[in-house]
């Protein structure tokens, strides 16, 4: 008497239903050789040398063809009883019931072999181990049920009902195949089982065969379910139900109708059991290759029935009966062919766990109120739920977005860097171009130096741009050297940088014209003068005459002026004063204050003065002053314009600019900053009164003189020049 060693499967894998995949169990039993056999002297050929391989012992050449030893999960050779085979080749999946765990348990062989001789007592012990696990398990409480058929010539027939009549096949959406009104009785206890076992028994259709007086001629399933559920847990929600079934499937002689009776009523009986068996040998082959394509399940009513327990959610156990005699050697090798088969095939079960009836009701009314809440709240936890992922994923796209945009905020900064850098390059050249070509007229001056003439070299010059208030005509220091100190206050300096909104460019541009200078500065030869504004009190038409004759005459005499006047006294000086020198060094002195409200020498006292009427004199370099008060030392190559503003004709400022020929070569758009630049500095001069006292301009006075004899001016625009203009233009004016 077997046990039943499995203990009850653990909760999580009732409620996971945790699939276990595994192969048909498959094993062969070799009956004894019967008494006819025997009396025929029919040898036994198979033999089996161990617990799982069977061998054909007779080496007739003509059999040479196929294999002589077998190998399955069992083979039990004619000295196994049925509880041998059952302890090895079917307890255990058997009783896979109590687990919810389907199982099935079919006896497989020809007519005569031993299958309802085996599948009888597998059955009964089957029952016996159940009912003593049911009782060693009182803790869970079980419903068995017990139902037969057979089916014989492809008609299903109740073998626990005297109504002989067929049974027609459903289609249950979720039970699959199901027989209708097939008996399905509830067991009291074991010994009501086996009144049922042999209900069955004489309800079978049974014939006798040249082989078997007793042959079962039908397919019999007999299908004993299981229900069980814990017991302390019964009533509760959480209550869950395992219910499975085994099934003992004792099929009909797979032999050829040939081989049994002549009679009519065999050879029908036999086409109809091939029929099925065939099915099932085909279903089982094609099983053993994977579940791929089609496989034939309802091409017979056994295999129909059957389906859910054939290579799907069931244990399987197969036991093929043989007989040892060789005059069946050809149904024994079909026997283990099929077994072969067999063996092959993988099932997939697992355990089955059944929601209560009660906890079905409760869970589905849990489930009608949640939907409920739903549709009355949109707000409700799940909505909440999906609003607070689209609003993270909006938050996420933002976040995107604003990345998008710095990035293409730096990808736009460093286009423009990009740009600024090729300008400064282009410009650099355009400096350096200006820096040579301002050599070049420089040599041009030193050469008249040293016929002693002042020529300012643009190279020395240095621009100081310095606050009015604290320059105050600052003297350099430095002997043999002449400073020319663009004073602008600082007021102007960020006026002219916002109305000229210089540019990367331009500024680097000033940075490296202060660089030049500062640089020229320590090597300078030449003294420095200061850009100031001179405080005239009066305007004297003579010196406007003066002036004008000085400009007109076309002596090269070099006019020296005193150191004095060299340094160009800040002090306001008197008309007085001017009167009591010689005409003609007035006219100088006229001319070189005038001038001096643009640039001022301060020589050293050391060194020979470079005369501003010498300059003029000279028509190599011309003090001019443009409409836009533009001061401008500029060379022959425009002395002709100004000769014409001399004789009133108009030249527009701009037109001194732009065909300067010292002028830095800036891009078009530079000179528009000079221009618009220029032009705002006017309107700033307008209201920027002068607040240093030391600086007094009387406005339209000598400039003046400059206005009626250049261009004509007005008198606003003339007196603050000096203070207005952008420090690059400055440096037009002066290099030029
Ligand atoms: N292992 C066995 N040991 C002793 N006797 C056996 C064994 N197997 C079968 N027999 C005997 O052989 C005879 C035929 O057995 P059984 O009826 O079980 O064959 P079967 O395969 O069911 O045939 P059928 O398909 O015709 O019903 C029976 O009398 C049975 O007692």
């Amino acid at each position: 008497m077997g046990s039943i060693s499995g203990e009850e499967i653990a909760p999580w894998e009732k409620a996971e239903g945790v699939a276990k995949e595994e192969r048909i169990l498959v094993s062969v039993r070799v009956r004894p050789l019967n008494a006819k056999e025997i009396e025929k002297n029919d040898p036994s050929d198979w033999e089996c040398v161990n617990d799982t391989t069977i061998i054909f012992k007779n080496s007739l050449p003509e059999r040479s063809a196929f294999p002589t030893a077998y190998t399955f999960d069992k083979v039990f050779g004619h000295q196994s009883n049925t509880r041998h085979v059952y302890d090895e080749g079917a307890m255990e999946v058997a009783l896979s019931v109590v687990n919810g765990i389907n199982a099935s348990i079919f006896a497989y062989g020809q007519t005569s072999s031993g299958k309802t001789y085996t599948m009888t007592s597998i059955t009964e012990y089957t029952m016996e181990d159940i009912y003593d696990y049911i009782k060693r398990h009182e803790e869970r409480e079980f419903v068995l049920k017990f139902s037969a058929m057979e089916i014989y010539n492809e008609a299903v027939r109740d073998l626990l009902s005297t109504d002989s009549s067929p049974l027609r096949l459903l289609d249950d959406p979720e039970r699959g195949t199901v027989v209708e009104k097939l008996t399905e009785e509830t067991l009291r206890d074991q010994r009501h089982l086996k009144e049922l076992l042999f209900t069955c028994g004489a309800q079978r259709q049974v014939g006798e065969t040249s082989l078997n007086e007793m042959s079962s001629r039908s397919h019999q399933i007999l299908r004993l379910t299981i229900e069980s559920t814990a017991r302390g847990f019964m009533g509760k929600d959480s209550s869950s139900t395992l219910l499975a079934a085994v099934n003992f499937i004792d099929l009909a002689g797979s032999e050829r109708a040939s081989q049994v009776s002549s009679a009519s009523n065999r050879l029908k009986e036999g086409c109809h059991i091939n029929r099925s068996l065939l099915t099932l040998g085909t279903v089982i082959r094609k099983l053993s290759k994977g579940r791929t394509g089609h496989i034939p399940y309802r091409d017979s009513k056994l295999t129909r029935i059957l389906q859910p327990f054939l290579g799907g959610n069931a244990r399987t156990a197969i036991i093929c009966t043989m007989s040892p005699a060789r005059s069946h050697i050809e149904q024994s090798r079909n026997t283990l062919s099929f077994a072969s088969c067999a063996k092959q095939v993988a099932t997939n079960a697992q355990v089955n766990a059944v929601v209560s009836d009660k906890a079905l009701v409760k869970h589905l009314q849990r489930e009608l109120t949640r939907l409920e809440n739903e549709l009355r709240y949109p707000g409700s936890a799940t909505c909440t739920h999906h609003s607070d992922a689209l609003r993270d994923k909006d938050a996420k796209i933002k976040k995107m977005e604003r990345e998008i945009m710095e990035l293409m905020q730096q990808r736009d900064l460093a286009q423009f860097r990009l740009e600024d850098l090729l300008r400064a390059v282009v410009d650099e050249r355009a400096s350096r171009q200006w820096e040579e070509s301002s050599h070049l007229s420089v040599s041009h001056a030193r050469s008249e130096c040293e016929d002693g003439v002042s020529i300012y070299d643009t190279s020395n010059i240095a621009y100081q741009i310095a606050d009015l208030d604290s320059s105050r005509f600052d003297m350099p220091e430095e002997s043999n050297n002449y400073k020319y100190n663009l004073e602008i206050p600082s007021k102007m300096k960020s006026h002219l940088r916002s109305i000229s909104s210089p540019t990367l460019t331009e500024q680097k541009l000033l940075q490296g014209r202060e660089e030049i200078v500062e640089a020229t500065h320590e090597d300078s030869e030449y003294h420095c003068k200061e850009v100031q504004c001179i405080e005239i009190h009066a305007i004297s038409t003579s010196r406007s005459d003066e002036f004008n004759l000085l400009m007109s005459d076309g002596s090269d005499s070099l006019l020296a002026l005193t150191d004095e006047d060299r340094l160009g006294d800040p002090a306001p000086q008197s008309v007085s004063d001017t009167h009591l020198k010689p005409a003609m060094e007035q006219s100088i002195d006229i001319a070189t204050r005038t001038t001096d409200n643009i640039v001022k020498p301060c020589p050293d006292a050391s060194s020979p003065l470079p005369s501003v009427s010498k300059v003029m004199n000279s028509r190599e370099l011309v003090l001019a002053r443009s409409r836009s008060c533009k001061a401008s030392l500029m060379n022959t190559s425009i002395l002709s314009l100004l000769e014409n503003v001399e004789q009133g004709k108009e030249t527009p400022p701009e037109t001194f600019l732009k065909e300067s020929p010292g002028r830095p070569r800036f891009s078009a758009e530079n000179e528009t900053h000079s221009v618009e630049g220029s032009q705002a500095s006017e309107k700033l001069t307008s209201n920027d009164t002068l607040q240093n006292e030391d600086i007094k301009t009387v406005p339209g006075e000598a400039d003046a003189n400059l206005s009626t004899s250049f261009s004509g001016t007005n008198e606003m625009d003339e007196c603050h020049c000096h203070k207005q203009l952008p420090s690059y233009q400055v440096g037009f004016l002066i290099c030029a």
